[in-house]
């Protein structure tokens, strides 16, 4: 035994193959000289840098690149240094260490950056797991669903898509799966279904959610290991009458699991987290989810990445943050431009005709830059004018040309903008909506899906200039009608797609509902209140008769300040005006109107819309800013009401954005009013209204809005109120009796507003969690009145 220990410890044989001279010598020298010779090595170490640097000759670390090192590498060899060099695990066996081959792994790249080889095929690989079996037979029957249209897909998509594969999550090595892209014989790019199952006891879930977590944690391997897959989705099974909603862990596994491979793929996520109830939905849910799944499967084989809005694909639009400006719907309107300038330079048209005449002058001539004058359009006086006409072609501007600094303010903010004075935007209760964090006040009040609405606007230019605009930046105002008219069938088609190629861009965002995704993309709702004045638009009657065509309804908005075209406009699901104020001086003071005989015009407003109350539902909107239109008003207002017996009276406190055109005006956060003051401003409109006999009553609520719905009493069947709309029944009247044809706001009617909207009970959409914008669930706390002195 001492034999060997001699022959392999080398403390004990001779130095280095000199005989004579032992190991134990070499140490006692050193212990004798240790110290002169260290400071002789820092000597001679501190002279040869000393001197280096003298000479200007001190090269770059290799150890430490610096950055600037980085910056000269070619565009290639960056992208070929992205390639993910991903380890591969060993274990020694099932319960044994970890082992890591391989080399350094950098940071994945978005993969539209990273080259897709398309001669490449496309393989599914779908994983679930099953206790009770039931998601087994389901993931079965997918299999050979998915494997029939894998011919069909490469057919139609020119790309080789391969049979799918299944894999029973109990049966497979994660290590081969989820560490890196699983191994495809075929060379293929990998896309990853899962169908998950979710149970509160120990099962391979937690096996599988701990080893997901443990690889993205594991210092070894880059953070995103299966970056380079084409994407993945997951859909879970639960079972409501045990686990109600989310909050009580409903499908939790599924959610958990997504969560986990958006990181591991750097949010690769191809389809929203599905859920289906297995007492219940899940059919209908699944087949829903299986269809989107199908065409995102299509969108990756033809074009090698997610598209746009997934991350990995295109650019994430994670909405976050911008929920905190974006605020509502409502008529709001912007700085004005240099063009509210542009006054009195030509001649005013004389009739509607003469629309089309300029439109066809500006379709054969450069119209961006113009130097020559715009032609002035009065649109708020319609009529045949007798007036002689010249005969010289004026050429029009565009309202918002594409090379114009509106453009670029608009555009930055979200909007997209369709030909030249048209806009659409997804407004924040869409994409609230999409993710389960509630809707708008319109879903409490009338039943409007959030997740179902358009909000556009076809003319971006409007005649006031609101003080609480929260859109901020500059847009066309005026009070004529001067620039090019584009048509309602290109405006149309342009703003679905425009609100569709949005929508589909939320597809990745963490939170969105499959099924909601999936109903966003049949809009059933336009708001036509996004920014400017729809009515100003010449064709607006045409555009909403597309809109209806295509059983979209039509929430229109306008300013009251456009007496003849309010009096043509033809049938609208709900017409809006909006009162900002009770009186002449806070009128001017609040919407600071362009037209000089504002009141007028306002009034005459409020009279048609009391003509119309038996053809349309009439919606005056109030906008609650303190300090400018609440206080001592209430009976301006009740005033006001009588004069316009509108069916509703929404009453709403402002949203304060902080935008320039704001604090100009001296608004402030202060001006912002409490709920509780709202709710004290509508008791008081409420008894002015009773007090002169009209027979108005607190409807309904939507305490997050800090929004109240005062109704007409013709809307209270048997001491309920039905503020709700049936929609099917508005198309059916109008597609009988046409868009002048004879039916009262009552024929559509919709059911009883539902308990939970009604006045009291705070209006907070029961299917939904509210959040707040860290995505943590808060409480839904509504204070009505004034908190006591003490407490402030
Ligand atoms: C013990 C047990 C625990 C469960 N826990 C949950 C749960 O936490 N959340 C949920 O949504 N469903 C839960 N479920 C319901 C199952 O997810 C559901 O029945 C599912 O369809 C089972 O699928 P399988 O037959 O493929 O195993 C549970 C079921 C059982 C039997
Ligand atoms: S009505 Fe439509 S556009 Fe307006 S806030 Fe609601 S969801 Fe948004």
């Amino acid at each position: 035994m001492a034999g060997v220990c001699q022959k392999t410890d080398p403390l004990q044989g001779s130095f280095r193959g000199r005989p004579g001279v032992k190991f134990d010598d070499v140490v006692e020298l050193w212990h004798e000289n240790r110290t002169p010779l260290i400071l002789c090595a820092l000597v001679l170490l501190a002279a040869t840098r000393v001197y280096i640097r003298n000479k200007g000759e001190l090269k770059p670390s290799k150890a430490l690149p610096k950055e600037s090192q980085s910056t000269s590498v070619t565009e290639d060899a960056k992208r070929r240094s992205n390639v993910v060099i991903t380890g591969r695990i060993n274990t020694t066996g099932p319960d044994g260490p970890r082992r890591i081959k391989g080399g350094v792994v950098k940071k994945p790249v978005a993969e539209d950056k990273v080259y897709h080889d398309k001669s490449r095929p496309v393989k599914v690989l779908i994983f679930f797991s099953s206790v009770t079996t039931k998601t087994e037979k389901i993931a079965k029957q997918y299999l050979a669903t998915l494997s029939r249209s894998a011919a069909q897909l490469s057919q139609d998509t020119g790309r080789r898509v391969l049979k799918p594969e299944v894999h029973d999550l109990a049966d497979i090595d994660f290590e081969d799966f989820f560490v890196s892209p699983a191994k495809s014989a075929e060379n293929a790019y990998l896309f990853y279904l899962f169908l998950l199952p979710s149970y509160n006891i120990d099962t391979i879930n937690d096996t599988l959610l701990q080893h997901l977590e443990e690889t993205h944690h594991d210092f070894r391997i880059d953070t995103a290991p299966l970056a380079s897959l084409l994407g993945y989705s997951v859909f879970g099974f639960g079972d409501k009458e045990g686990w109600p909603d989310e909050a009580e862990g409903y499908c939790f596994q599924a959610k958990e699991l997504d969560r986990w491979m958006s990181k591991l793929t750097a949010r690769k996520r191809a389809y929203p987290v599905g859920m289906g109830d297995m007492r219940g939905n899940h059919v209908e849910r699944f087949d829903e989810w299986a269809l989107g799944i199908q065409e995102v499967i299509a969108h990756v084989a033809r074009n090698g990445s997610l598209g746009e809005g997934v991350p990995g694909s295109g650019d994430a639009v994670e909405s976050d943050g911008e929920d905190v400006v974006d605020e509502d719907d409502g008529e709001v309107l912007f700085e004005d431009e240099a063009s509210g300038g542009e006054k009195g330079s030509s001649r005013p048209l004389d009739d509607v005709e003469d629309l089309g005449r300029m439109l066809r002058t500006s379709a054969n001539k450069p119209s961006t830059n113009s130097k020559k004058a715009p032609l002035a359009v009065d649109f708020t006086s319609y009529g045949w004018s007798t007036k002689k006409r010249t005969q010289v072609a004026p050429v029009i501007k565009e309202m918002v040309a594409k090379n114009s600094p509106t453009y670029a303010a608009l555009t930055k903010q979200g909007y997209s903008i369709v030909g030249s004075h048209s806009g659409v935007k997804i407004c924040r209760w869409t994409k609230s909506a999409l993710r389960g964090r509630g809707s708008c006040y319109k879903y409490s009040l009338y039943g409007i899906n959030s997740h179902q609405c358009m909000e556009t606007t076809p003319s971006l230019s409007c005649s006031n200039k609101c003080v609480f605009c929260w859109r901020h930046g500059t847009n066309p105002v005026g009070t004529t009608w001067r620039w090019v008219v584009d048509p309602p069938e290109m405006i149309f088609e342009g703003v679905k797609e425009g609100h569709y190629k949005k929508i589909r861009m939320l597809r990745g965002v963490p939170g969105v509902r499959a099924e909601r995704y999936a109903e966003a993309l049949k809009i059933r709702h336009c708001a036509l209140s996004l920014v400017g004045e729809p009515i100003f638009y010449p064709h607006i009657n045409e555009f909403l008769a597309m809109l209806h065509a295509e059983r979209i309804s039509s929430f229109l908005v306008c300013n009251a300040q456009h007496p003849d075209q309010l009096a043509a406009l033809k049938a609208v699901t709900q017409l809006y005006v909006s009162i900002d104020a009770s009186n002449k001086d806070s009128l001017r003071k609040i919407d600071r109107p362009l037209h000089r005989d504002f009141w007028e015009r306002f009034q005459t407003c409020l009279d048609i819309l009391r003509e119309k109350r038996f053809r349309h539902r009439t919606v005056f909107r109030l906008t609650l800013v303190k300090g400018f239109n609440v206080e001592d008003e209430a009976e301006g207002y009740a005033q006001l009401v009588e004069r316009g017996l509108p069916c509703f009276v929404e009453v709403k406190g402002v949203t304060y954005c902080g935008t320039s055109t704001s604090s100009n005006a001296g608004l402030s956060m202060s001006n912002v009013p409490f709920y509780w003051e709202v709710c004290e401003f509508v008791n008081a409109l409420e008894k002015r209204l009773k007090d002169k006999g009209l027979r108005y009553g607190i409807a309904a609520e939507h305490a997050h809005s800090c929004c109240i719905l005062l109704a007409s009493e013709r809307f209270s069947v048997n001491g309920r109120w039905h503020t709700h709309i049936d929609y099917t029944k508005f198309f059916e009247l109008l597609e009988e009796r046409g868009p002048d044809g004879d039916w009262t706001p009552e024929d559509y009617m919709g059911e009883p507003t539902p308990e939970w909207a009604l006045w009291g009970n705070g209006g907070f959409d029961p299917r939904d969690a509210r959040v707040d914008r860290k995505g943590r669930k808060i409480e839904n706390v509504v204070v009505r009145e004034a908190p006591p002195p003490d407490s402030w």
